[in-house]
């Protein structure tokens, strides 16, 4: 009877006080929708059909599909089907408002748990929680409410604990053998809450990184005038952008996502622990308890290493090693050729060498730190809790009662003694399970110190990352032309690490070595002029080839009215560059013919494969498809290929997109002279104005203008017609024809030598 009354109790006290079922129906119900849902994904990718590879492959070749709003459907292959994910256009001005939210930090600002930490990380969880109704919200509002769900019933299984011991102290059959079945009962909503819990902390820390990676992408990968991902890499911008991108976004979601739960969980465990205590503790107990707390903050803080520094050093170290690996992989075949293997070696193991030694380093502090708060939490903590446990039992005045804890004898029902043990080890166990929860709790809300302080670090990192993005500066707007490409008055300028500012913003400031100065050039499409621009190493070419296509500023010349860049826009029918060294995208063998246009984009230009393969005459290099088994090989063709195919694979791409102005730096030197010549005759009759960089004086043929750079201190250079066409083939024939005559001196000299002998023996006669 009193068993059956003490479950009740417990039943009652838990309702009454926890408002348990209601949050026990809440939790079920979205376990129930939770579960309901992910088994009708589950029958509805069953039920779908599973593509074949070849439509498989057409979806990868397809990339996305473009709506009429704009919107892309990016067809990303997944267990055999395709799934469409919708990425709506970040609007135009989006960046610029946001720009606000991230300034520059100065460099010398260290990561700690302090205002600048808190604006930061506010700043970035703008970006990963957009509204108060976005899926993220959701998320952490069902992860708090499993939090809370898991912290009710470790009361009740507290609780539960102690009138189980109750029964087997007063040998309650009966009442052992309930309370053992709501033992197993308080398992089952146990367990699926922390598997739950575990699951939803990993599900928000994938969103937030989906969130903070779209963001970066499109901030990064901006195109013209921005073209962030250019300017970062110049100096004064951010090494190792491929670290932050990938691992240490990651790193930041996993940490922010994990530190919610190991923030929230301990400290509603302190609270509801802490009061449930309280109540068998009294008044004095509770204080001692908090003063307990303060104590521990206080000795835990002292004894913290500064974690935050710590991992921002780590992630750049771990960026360094990456980057460095990634070098080998790009350009193994130059090591390779050169026998670099070894030297590499050294090099890597240097990076690794101090990255393992920073992480020793951290491993040591933590055992100092782990070992105190061990200490203080599991057993000073634990002693603490006994005595706090004692107070009532020790000095209630009544010592006969005291004595008598410990497991009695059966006593006739209704003994009070008995009774009076049974309670005091009910209150014992009870009490005895909150502390080590709470002890727990402490030792977990203790740990969320040094993960914040980690967070803080990470939040540096990222952080430098996104305001070094907003920071940098698209250089100078060019007046727009439909047929003119022009320079007037313009220096080209190395772009210097500007004053005052830690990005490359200089990009538009002219404050860097000037390679050439005051340049003017006027070119107009369709009227056969072509440039040839030529010089010796390093004097400039390719800087104005950069000028021209907004990668450096076009920065005035003195104080001239009128200076700067002309052009139609780039791409189609406008301007198009090919560099110097050659690119070779990811892809089929069609995207590189089609480089930097996507399989929509062909598809909707009305080319054709046949189109291609007439491009492809064009550049020789017919045999390609056949050899590779067809367009839609995919292949790694920056090894396939070889040096002078793939310059010719980028004339090719001149000729797919067919500009207004092709700026061709360099890119034809691996080219055999025959091949080179009929291609540029071919880009000529389609007319394309050429602006060729070179240093071979055979390509002047095929231009109308020579402008050489002369590469001294002045930054000097001049600007030469080569003739007409007919003046050009006519000088070529004469080179022809004298370098014919040459040839034949050493004959004529011979029979010069032979008539002398004739005319000698003649005379001797
Ligand atoms: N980002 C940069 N930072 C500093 N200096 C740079 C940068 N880019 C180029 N330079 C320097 O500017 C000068 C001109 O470079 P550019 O690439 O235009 O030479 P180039 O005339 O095309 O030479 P080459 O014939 O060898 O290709 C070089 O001395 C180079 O070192």
């Amino acid at each position: 009877m009193t068993t059956t009354t003490s479950h009740a109790a417990i039943l009652r006290d838990i309702a009454r006080n926890r408002k348990t079922p209601l949050v026990v129906a809440l939790a079920a119900l979205l376990i129930l929708r939770y579960r309901s849902r992910s088994a009708r994904v589950n029958s509805v990718l069953k039920s779908k059909k599973r593509l074949s590879p070849q439509e498989l492959a057409e979806a990868s070749q397809q990339l996305y599909e473009e709506e009429p709003d704009g919107t892309k459907v990016l067809l990303v292959p997944f267990r055999g089907q395709v799934k469409k994910v919708e990425i709506k256009e970040t609007p135009a001005d989006f960046f610029a408002l946001d720009a606000a939210r991230f300034p520059l930090v100065p460099p010398s600002h260290k990561p700690n748990v302090d205002r600048t930490f808190l604006r930061q990380l506010l700043a970035i969880m703008r970006i990963t929680f957009p509204s108060w109704t976005s899926k993220e919200v959701l998320l952490v509002l069902l992860h708090s409410a499993f939090l809370v769900l898991r912290t009710v019933l470790s009361v009740g299984v507290a609780k539960l604990d102690g009138r189980i011991v109750r029964d087997l102290v007063t040998a309650n059959g009966p009442g052992f053998i309930r309370g053992l079945g709501l033992w197993f009962l308080f398992a089952i909503p146990s367990t699926y809450t922390n598997s739950m819990i575990r699951h939803l902390q990993s599900k928000l820390s994938l969103r937030l990184r989906t969130r903070l990676t779209r963001y970066t992408h499109d901030l990064y990968l901006s195109s013209a005038p921005a073209l962030r991902y250019y300017r970062i890499s110049q100096p004064g911008g951010l090494e190792g952008v491929d670290q932050y991108i990938t691992s240490d976004i990651a790193a930041f979601c996993e940490s922010l996502s994990a530190l919610y739960g190991n923030v929230m969980k301990p400290t509603l465990d302190m609270f509801i622990f802490t009061a449930q205590l309280s109540r068998s503790l009294g008044a004095r107990g509770t204080v001692l308890l908090f003063l307990n707390y303060y104590l521990t903050a206080r000795i835990l803080r002292a004894v913290t290493p500064a974690f935050g520094r710590l991992a921002s050093v780590e992630a750049m170290l771990e960026g360094e090693y990456r980057t460095g690996m990634n070098r080998i992989g790009r350009e193994s075949e130059e090591v390779a050729f050169y026998g670099g293997g070894a030297r590499e070696r050294s090099i890597l193991w240097n990076a690794y060498l101090r990255l393992i030694k920073h992480v020793n380093s951290i491993f040591k502090l933590r055992i100092a730190y782990e070992w105190t708060e061990d200490f203080v939490i599991k057993y000073l903590w634990s002693a603490g809790g006994y005595g706090l446990i004692s107070i009532p039992v020790l000095f209630s005045g009544d010592r006969s009662r005291s004595r008598s804890v410990g497991i009695q004898h059966p006593s006739p029902p209704g003994s009070g003694v008995d009774d009076a043990v049974a309670d005091r080890t009910e209150n014992y166990i009870s009490s005895r399970r909150l502390l080590l929860s709470l002890a727990d709790a402490g030792g977990r809300l203790m740990y969320a110190y040094k993960d914040v302080l980690e967070l803080a670090g990470l939040t540096t990192r990222l952080y430098a990352l996104l305001s070094t993005l907003h920071s940098l500066q698209a250089v100078p707007p060019f007046v727009p032309s439909e047929a003119t490409l022009a320079l007037h008055g313009v220096d080209v300028c190395v772009p210097g690490s500007g004053s005052g500012s830690r990005g490359p913003s200089s990009s538009s400031s002219s404050s860097g070595t000037t390679l050439v100065r005051a340049l003017s050039i006027e070119l107009h499409a369709g009227t056969g002029e072509h440039l040839l621009i030529t010089g010796t190493n390093g004097v400039g070419k390719t800087a104005v080839a950069r000028v021209i296509a907004g990668l450096w500023a076009a920065a005035a010349s003195g104080a001239g009215t009128g200076a700067g860049l002309t052009r139609p826009e780039r791409g189609v029918g406008g301007v198009f560059v090919v560099p110097q060294r050659s690119y070779m995208v990811v892809g089929s063998l069609l995207d590189q013919v089609i480089y930097p246009h996507s399989y929509a984009q062909f598809k909707a230009s009305g080319k054709t494969e046949d189109d291609l393969m007439d491009i492809l005459r064009a550049v020789h290099l017919a045999y390609i498809p056949e050899r590779e088994s067809g367009w839609q090989t995919r292949k790694e063709w920056r090894d396939v290929l070889s040096g002078g195919e793939k310059q010719r694979m980028g004339m090719a791409r001149v000729f797919y997109h067919r500009p207004k102005f092709a700026v061709l730096d360099e890119c034809t030197s691996a080219v055999s002279s025959d091949v080179e010549g009929s291609m540029y005759e071919h880009a000529k009759s389609l007319g394309i104005t050429l602006i060729t960089i070179s240093l071979r004086p055979s390509l002047a043929k095929y231009h109308t203008h020579l402008l050489t750079l002369n590469g001294d201190a002045q930054g000097s250079w001049s600007c030469t017609r080569v003739g007409t066409a007919e003046e050009r083939m006519g000088i070529d024939r004469e080179i022809v024809s004298l370098e014919a005559k040459l040839a034949e001196v050493e004959n004529w000299e011979r029979r010069v030598k032979e008539l002398n002998g004739m005319l000698g023996a003649a005379v001797v006669a």
